[in-house]
């Protein structure tokens, strides 16, 4: 077994298995104590909440609580694995929810023999919580399951294989083009996967400037063209009038590579053939698509990021759904929309070009960070980004007419500490 193998497994499996545990809030050490807290006092509670449901915010936890939701059709770019193997991914959010925005959360993995079962399990469960993080849901199942958990649900429900990367891969995409001198609107993109992750990040390149014609997307079976009749109405969306049928055609002359997709597709002759400073996001977990030391190794003039905490330009939705659901929790949205997701790019872009706190400097054993091809990106230990991604989402909820509540009076979050307000 590797050293990293063993130590990976150590760490899930030491001093107590899992990565979670759950606290008291309350004092519970006497009669009195266990009397508010359960019967008789629990009691209470209930009644006010049967009489009116707004009052679950008052007297639990449903305010801070977010579900965190996989059938384990989609881990990572391990595959279809199951739900149960699902459960240290689900856990993991948890950490990440609790670690970086102050969000309780539970994993739920569902054994659903089809979407409209996952759906109506979801439904029936939705009403306690106070949203709804779908996770590692495979293609194109996951469209069809959010979009009616949306319908059905009066809390966010936010795909985050879908909407989390889009938002962080919007943000790193023009940050790092801007560095190469390029811009959105004239970049020759080609996206290896068509899944949920693909889908959402070029339909968020495409809100924020990309032209679809300058975008070829390719599945297992090469590229997405018009002449293809085996494309869901998903993958129709990017269909391509071109004679180009493989990553090896696409590829060359291409200013950007973003992969979604799994482990070791791009060589180093796919690399070789992109356009001058390329910018390459292989952002499939763990192994990426091409291995960063043989892309800068072959392309010293490469802009790189991964989906990894071990190499710099981290481009993973950790970056987005602890903050965007803060913002969104805080202000009781109903929903996530497209103003909020927007927002959330900027907020996330915007971070990148300031200078970097000590605090991330020795998190990563570095001397400096600074905006640059080695940086395109904040990293997720940076305080700053509950204060500045909560801030912008919680705002653009209200503008937006999504939010039960107004913009929250204890915002700007500066730590986790705070998220209760004063
Ligand atoms: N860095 C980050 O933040 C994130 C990274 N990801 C990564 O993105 C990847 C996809 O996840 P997700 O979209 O949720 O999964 P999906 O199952 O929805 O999509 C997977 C896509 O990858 C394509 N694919 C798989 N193997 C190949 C191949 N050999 N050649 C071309 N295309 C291939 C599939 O093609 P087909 O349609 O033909 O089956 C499918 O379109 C995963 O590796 C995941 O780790 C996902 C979310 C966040
Ligand atoms: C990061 C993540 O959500 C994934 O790879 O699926
Ligand atoms: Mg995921």
């Amino acid at each position: 077994m590797t050293d990293s193998r063993k130590a990976a497994l150590d760490y899930h499996a030491n001093p107590i298995p899992g990565k979670l545990s759950v606290e008291l809030t309350k004092p519970t050490a006497t009669a009195r104590d266990l009397s508010l807290a359960y019967s008789p006092g629990v009691a209470e509670p209930v009644r006010e909440i049967a009489r009116d449901p707004e009052n679950a915010y008052l007297y639990t936890g449903k305010g801070n609580l977010v579900a965190v939701i996989s059938d384990g059709s989609a881990i990572l770019g391990l595959g279809n694995l199951g739900p149960l193997a699902s459960k240290p991914v689900m856990e993991g959010k948890g950490v990440l929810f609790k670690r970086f925005a102050g969000i309780n959360s539970v994993d739920i993995e569902v054994n659903a023999e089809s979407p409209q079962a996952f759906i109506d399990t979801v439904a029936r469960i939705a009403d306690t919580w106070g949203g709804i993080n779908l996770e590692d849901i495979k293609a194109p199942e996951c469209f069809e399951i959010e979009q009616a958990l949306i319908e059905q649900c009066n809390i966010p429900v936010f795909h985050d294989d879908q909407h989390g990367t889009a938002i962080v891969t919007a943000a790193g995409m023009l940050n790092a083009l801007d560095i190469a001198g390029k811009s959105l609107d004239s970049a020759r993109i080609v996206c290896l996967g068509a899944g949920a992750a693909a889908i959402a990040c070029m339909k968020l390149l495409v809100s924020c400037g990309a032209h679809p014609e300058n975008i070829v997307m390719l599945d297992r079976k090469g590229v997405i063209h018009t002449g293809r009749e085996d494309l869901n109405q998903y993958k129709a969306m990017f269909a391509v009038d071109t004679d180009k049928r493989t990553l090896d055609d696409a590829i060359d002359g291409a200013d950007v590579f973003v992969g979604l997709s799994g482990p070791g597709l791009m060589t180093a002759d796919h690399i070789r053939k992109m356009a001058p400073t390329p910018v390459v996001f292989a952002c499939t977990n763990p192994d990426p698509e091409i291995d960063p030391e043989l892309a800068r190794e072959t392309r010293p003039d490469v802009i790189m990021a991964t989906g990894r905490s071990d190499y710099p330009n981290q481009v993973n939705n950790v970056l987005g759904f602890p903050f965007i659901f803060r913002g969104a929790l805080d202000v009781r949205a109903t929903r996530i929309n497209e103003e909020m997701k927007v927002a959330a790019v900027h907020a996330l872009k915007d971070l990148a070009r300031e200078p970097v706190p000590q605090a991330v400097l020795e998190a990563y054993e570095q001397e400096s960070m600074s905006f640059g091809p080695e940086y395109i990106i904040p990293t997720p230990v940076d305080v700053r980004l509950l204060e500045r991604i909560s801030s912008a989402v919680a705002q653009a909820a209200v503008d937006s007419g999504v939010a039960r509540k107004p913009y929250p009076s204890h915002y700007p979050l500066a730590t986790v500490d705070d998220v209760y307000g004063g």
